[in-house]
C-alpha cells in the first residue's frame, strides 16, 4: 500500500465511519509506511488515540486497506514518538518535535515535544523538589500523590517536565493510556463536545485515560461550565486511582475565580513549585545545550566568560535563555566568526537591553524590611532611631543601584523626604561598606537577590 492509496481511501472511509468520527479518529491518522511483510503504520498523535482507533476502528481500516492493496496483512496504529524511534537510526536524545498531525484540532491531545525529556533537563536548586516529585510519579508505581500540582512563573519548566513524565511513563509502559493536554484544549474538546451533542463520547474518552495531564490549568478560571466539567474529570479519575498532573503559572490559592472545591482538589495532593533559575542553574542550562549543539559542530567555539555573561544578565526565563544561545549559534556559522564578547554584544543588544533587571523601589524596601525584621512603615516613616534608620539607608543605597529612579523621586517614595536625605545615606552606606564587614555582606545579599 502507498501514501497515494491509502488518500485514495479517505472518502469511502469516511463514509463507512460517519463524517464527525472520520474528522476526529481517521484524519488524524498520518500514513507512514508499509514493510515488505505487510504491516502498514500509521501515526496516532496519542496513546489513548492509537489504542482507540485501533480496538474501534482497526478491523473496519484494515477491511478498508487490503481491498485496496492486496499485499496488506496487518495494520499498525502507533505514537508518534514509538515509530519515529523504528525509523530513525539514533533516536538519542528523542527524535525532535513530534510533528504535529493534519487535522490537530480534532485530537484528544497534544503531540509531545521530543525534546523534552528527563534526559534533557538540568536539575539545580531551585527545580530539584519540582524534578524529583515529576519523576516518582514518571516510575509509574503506585498512585501516591495525586494530582501533582506544578506551578512556576513563565518558562521555567512546567511542560518540559510534564512532558517528561509522558515520555517516560509510555516507554515503562506503552499500553498506558497517556493523555497531554493544555486546558485550554480541554476547554475546546469540551465546548465542541457540547455543539456536536456528544457529550457522553467526551466522558468516556477522558474517563478511560490511565494517566491525564492537564497544562496551565489556570485557563479554566472564570470559565465556569469548563470548570464544572474539569472536576466531574477529575474526581471520575481519583476514584479510579488514575494518575492526574496539573500544572499552572501560579499556586491553587492565588488563582482567581476559581472554585473553591476545585482548588481543594488541586491543592489535595502534592504542590510543588518551580523557583526561578539561579546563576547556577542558568550556567547549568547553558552548558548542557553548547554541549549537545557541540555534539552536531564539533568545531564550535566559545570564548570563555560569554556564557557567564549570559547566565549572569539573562535571569528572565529560561526560553529567552535559550533563545539567546540559538541566535549566536546562528550569527556565529552566518559570519563565520568564534563566540566572543563581542559578538554577543551585537547579536543580542536587544536582548540584553531587554533584560536588564528592572527592581522595583516598592520590591527593594519590601525585602530590606524583611531582612532586618522591621515594618515596612517604620522604615518609610518618620523615626530616626539606628534600628529603621540603617534599613532606610541601605534600601535608598539600593534604590539607588538599582533602578534608575532620581535621587528626588527616591525620597518621595520613602515617606516624602528630600533627595540630600537621599543622598547622605546612599554616601554612608558606600562608607559603611568599606569599614563594616557586616552591613557589606547584607547590602551585597540583598543585592543578589533582588537581582535573581
Ligand atoms: N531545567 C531545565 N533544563 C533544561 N531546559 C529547560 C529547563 N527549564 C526550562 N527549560 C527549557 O526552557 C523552555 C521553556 O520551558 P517550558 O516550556 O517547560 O516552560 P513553562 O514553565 O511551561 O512555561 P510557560 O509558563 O510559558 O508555559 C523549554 O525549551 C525548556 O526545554
Amino acid at each position: 500500500m502507498t501514501k497515494d492509496q491509502w488518500g485514495a481511501l479517505q472518502d469511502q472511509i469516511s463514509k463507512a465511519v460517519g463524517h464527525n468520527n472520520y474528522k476526529t479518529w481517521i484524519e488524524p491518522l498520518r500514513f507512514v509506511g508499509t514493510s515488505a511483510d505487510g504491516i502498514v503504520s500509521l501515526q496516532a498523535p496519542t496513546n489513548f488515540f492509537s489504542n482507540y482507533v485501533s480496538q474501534n476502528y482497526g478491523d473496519l481500516l484494515l477491511q478498508h486497506v487490503s481491498r485496496a492493496s492486496h499485499d496488506v496483512r496487518k495494520l499498525d496504529i502507533k505514537v508518534a514518538s514509538a515509530l519515529a524511534e523504528t525509523e530513525v537510526a539514533a533516536p538519542q536524545p528523542k527524535p525532535a518535535r513530534a510533528a504535529p498531525p493534519s487535522g490537530r484540532d480534532n485530537l484528544p491531545g497534544a503531540p509531545l515535544d521530543g525534546r523534552f525529556t528527563f534526559d534533557t533537563f538540568v536539575v539545580g536548586k531551585p527545580n530539584e523538589l519540582a524534578h524529583a516529585a515529576a519523576k516518582r510519579v514518571a516510575e509509574g508505581g503506585p498512585v501516591s500523590f495525586n494530582p501533582l500540582f506544578l506551578y512556576g512563573g513563565v518558562g521555567l519548566g512546567k511542560t518540559h517536565l510534564m512532558h517528561a513524565i509522558a515520555w517516560e511513563l509510555t516507554q515503562r509502559n506503552p499500553h498506558l493510556a497517556v493523555l497531554y493536554l493544555s486546558a485550554e484544549q480541554f476547554m475546546y474538546r469540551f465546548v465542541q463536545a457540547l455543539r456536536e451533542r456528544k457529550m457522553m463520547d467526551f466522558k468516556e474518552m477522558f474517563r478511560s485515560v490511565d494517566v491525564l495531564m492537564v497544562d496551565d490549568v489556570q485557563f479554566i478560571a472564570g470559565k465556569d461550565s469548563t470548570q464544572e466539567e474539569f472536576f466531574h474529570t477529575f474526581n471520575a479519575l481519583v476514584d479510579q486511582n488514575k494518575q492526574i498532573i496539573i500544572s499552572a503559572d501560579r499556586a491553587p490559592d492565588e488563582i482567581k475565580d476559581l472554585e473553591n472545591r476545585i482548588r481543594s482538589r488541586l491543592q489535595s495532593g502534592l504542590v510543588v513549585d518551580l523557583h526561578p533559575t539561579d546563576y547556577e542553574l542558568r550556567l547549568g542550562i547553558l552548558q548542557t545545550k553548547v554541549e549537545g549543539y557541540r555534539a552536531m559542530h564539533p568545531d564550535l567555539h566559545i570564548d570563555d566568560g560569554v556564557l557567564e555573561f549570559l547566565a549572569h544578565r539573562i535571569s528572565t526565563n529560561v526560553r529567552v535563555l535559550e533563545g539567546a544561545l540559538t541566535r549566536l549559534f546562528a550569527f556565529a556559522s552566518l559570519v563565520g566568526k568564534p563566540i566572543n564578547m563581542d559578538l554577543v554584544q551585537d547579536s543580542l543588544a536587544d536582548v540584553l537591553r531587554a533584560s536588564e533587571r528592572k527592581v522595583s523601589i516598592d520590591e527593594i524596601q519590601r525585602k530590606v524590611a524583611e531582612h532586618y525584621n522591621i515594618r515596612l512603615s517604620d522604615m518609610i516613616g518618620p523615626k530616626r532611631v539606628r534600628n529603621f534608620a540603617r534599613p532606610r539607608q541601605v534600601a535608598m543605597y539600593l534604590c539607588k543601584q538599582l533602578t534608575s529612579r532620581s535621587l528626588p523621586e527616591i525620597g518621595r517614595r520613602f515617606g516624602g523626604r528630600d533627595h540630600t536625605t537621599v543622598m547622605h545615606g546612599v554616601r554612608r552606606i558606600e562608607e559603611l561598606r568599606q569599614q563594616d564587614g557586616q552591613i557589606d555582606e547584607d547590602v551585597e545579599m540583598l543585592r543578589r537577590a533582588l537581582e535573581a
